[in-house]
Parts: structure tokens; sequence; C-alpha cells
């Protein structure tokens, strides 16, 4: 006869399909009974009618009824009870105080803000490419898309969906092995967001404290470009930040990326590193290889700013091709871009092992 034991491992393997984790681990199961060749299987869901608890439960009927000596599994769906849910809350912020982890300074995460001097560069197509890579180095990964009224994450990631709410916090979602929230996945795409100033601050606020991170190893924030008042929330919000840079190569470009980086000076904000997005264009028919804007912008910055330029990065079709549908070139194993995309996570890691920030950081008022 099968055991418990058993069946508790074959559960462990079925993670929920929102919050991406094993659904033994989320204390979802509630019972499990055996009696000769059947199995009975009780799950609690987060919320009652979870609109995915046919993925769940046709998960289970698969994963156990593989398991030798098994004919038949039985699914019993319930609702976990607030207090059961506080718990889950707890559990998935990484401490037991619900909120605010992230901005805790005892945190391990380190946040980093990706900007640029103006649009277009290429930032959130770099941002997300550069989440998917550090988290396939084994990282673990989140992604704000700080750039609340342009959002552009959730299609490049490939984000499905609304984002789970579970006791009056948002749990991230997840794709290619990376969390992400996004103002994205909570309006239309095509609902303009005109909010101003304090509605901004409040926004990325609460994408910091309201959502459930857990432990992250890095958060990565697709900035709005420029110097606008998201900015500077967030050098208010969280000063021990970190600032990489986007840039185009043109010179002019990193003038522009220099305004930015001025700000960081004076915020004391630490500029860890510059790339330098569509670097150069490799003829797919000639392999000729053409700068196609010019050459040297990033270096420059970097010089400039006294930080490593930590990658240039190809003009490539299929690089915007792969934002469109939501399938980041990070993401795929044998790919040239990927493998660029790699090589930057790499060298973004290895170089925030080596800085400290300059900012103070965040104490909560209580
Ligand atoms: N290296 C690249 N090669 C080809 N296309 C690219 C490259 N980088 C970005 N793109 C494309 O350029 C367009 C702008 O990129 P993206 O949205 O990432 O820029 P952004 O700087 O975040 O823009 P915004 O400031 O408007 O949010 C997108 O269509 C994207 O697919």
């Amino acid at each position: 006869m099968v055991s418990r034991e058993q069946v508790m491992e074959a559960l462990r393997t079925i993670l929920d399909p929102e919050l991406r984790r094993s659904i033994v681990d989320l204390d979802m199961v509630k019972d499990v009974r055996i009696q000769d060749t059947r199995v009975e299987v009780d799950v609690l869901l987060t919320v009652a009618g979870c609109p995915l608890h046919r993925e769940i439960e046709s998960s289970v009927k698969a994963r156990v009824g593989q398991l030798p000596g098994v004919e038949e599994v039985h699914v019993t769906l319930g609702e976990m009870t607030p207090e059961q849910r506080q718990a889950l809350v707890n559990r998935l912020s990484g401490r037991r105080q619900a909120r605010s982890s992230i901005l805790d300074p005892a945190s391990n995460t380190q946040i980093i803000g990706i900007s640029s001097g103006k649009g277009g560069v290429g930032k959130s197509t770099v941002t997300a490419n550069l989440a998917v890579a550090l988290a396939r180095l084994g990282h673990r990964v989140g992604v704000i898309d700080a750039d609340i009224y342009g959002f552009s994450i959730p299609r490049i990631l490939g984000l499905k969906g609304r984002p789970m709410v579970i006791e009056g916090a948002l749990a991230p979602q997840t794709a290619h092995g990376v969390q992400a929230i996004s103002m994205g996945s909570l309006v239309d795409e095509e609902t303009a967001v005109i909010w101003r100033g304090p509605m901004l601050m409040k926004a990325l606020e609460q994408f910091l404290k309201d959502v459930l991170w857990g432990d992250l190893d890095y958060l990565l924030l697709d900035m709005p470009p420029g110097t606008g008042d998201i900015a500077i929330s967030m050098y208010q919000l969280i000063p021990q930040s970190y600032l990489l840079l986007v840039t185009t190569p043109q010179p002019v470009a990193s003038v522009v990326a220099r305004r930015v980086a001025k700000m960081a000076e004076k915020t004391n904000q630490t500029v860890v590193g510059v790339i330098e997005n569509m670097a150069y264009f490799i003829c797919p028919h000639c392999g000729h290889t053409e700068e196609i804007f010019g050459r040297g912008g990033g270096q420059q910055i970097a010089e400039a700013l006294g930080v490593p330029l930590l990658a240039r990065l190809p003009l490539d079709r299929s690089l915007r091709e792969s934002g469109d549908e939501g399938q980041p070139l990070a993401a795929l194993k044998d790919d040239r871009i990927g493998q660029a995309f790699l090589e930057a996570a790499r060298a973004l890691h290895e170089r925030l092992a080596e800085v400290e920030p300059t900012g103070v950081p965040y104490v909560r008022v209580p």
C-alpha cells in the first residue's frame, strides 16, 4: 500500500499556479487519507472559487495517481480560514511581520533601479532580460515595473491575468523564474494611467511594501526615463538602492543619461554601472558588424562616472520580437543574445558583490 510520505512527496512537486510554490509548503494540503488503493486528498484554496482550482485538482490526481499501488484519487477542495491566509501571507513575505520586508534595513535584498536618460533606449527590455538571466543563474529575483504609466514589463515577460490578492496584499506574478508586479497587470493595457506626483509615489510605495515578495536576492525596478516624480520617489523611499544606467551608443544619449547620474549623485545613490544597448548590429546575411547608432556612448559615461561598462548588447530584430511575444531571449538556452544577457547578469552580480550603497537605509516611521 502507498504510504502517506510517498503521497506527500508527490504533492510537494505540485506548485500553486499563481504563487509558484509547493502546495505542501504553502500548507494547502489539509489532510491525506489512504484506504488500500484509494487516496483522498483535502486541499485548501487560498480564496474560494480560485479560478485555477481545476489545475490544482488535476495535478493532484495526476501526480498521486502515478504512484505505485494507487488506483483512485479523490480530491476535496476547501477554503483557507482568515487565520490560515494570514499565516500564509506572513510566510510568503519572508518574515513574521507581513509588510515592509523589502525595505527593512535588515533585508538582504539588493534593489537596483534601471534608469535611462531618455525613452526608447531599451531599458524595459534590458530589465526583463537581465532579471530572467539573474534567475537562470540561481538568484531569487523580483521586478517592479516602476514605469507606472508607460508599463511594458507584462508584455515583455508575458505576464497573464491579474495578481492574486491575499489578505489585502498582492502576490507577485511569476514568469520565466522571475516574480513581477506591474500597473499593467492591474489596469487594462489601454487605460491611460494619468497619475501625478503623490499618487505615483503611493503606487511605488505599495509595490515595495504591500507585495508578498518573500526573500529576494535582487529586486529590479524598471524606472521611467529621466528624472521625474518616480525617480525622486525612489530615492526618497529606498536611498540604499543602486542605479544601473542604460544608454544607446550615441555620445548625445550618454550626455542625457548623465543627467540621471547627476541626480543620483545629489541624492547619494550609488550608480553601479552602465549597459550600452543597441551597441552594434550584425548583418544576418553577411555577418558584417555595423555600429548603427554610433559608438562610445556607454564607455564615455562609464568613464565619466568611474563605473564599469557592464555589457554591450546588440541591436537585433529577435530581441524586439521576443519582447512583443512575451518570450524573453534570456530564457532561451542556446540563444546568442540570451548568452549576452547571462554575461551581463554575471557582471552585475559580481559588481554588486563589491560595492556598498552610499545612501541611508530606509527607516520606517511608525
Ligand atoms: N537591442 C535591441 N534590439 C532590437 N530592438 C530593441 C533592443 N532593445 C530594445 N528594443 C526594442 O525597442 C523598443 C523600445 O524598447 P523598450 O520598451 O525596452 O525601451 P524603454 O527604454 O524601456 O522605453 P520607454 O522609456 O518608452 O519605456 C521595443 O520595441 C524593444 O523591443
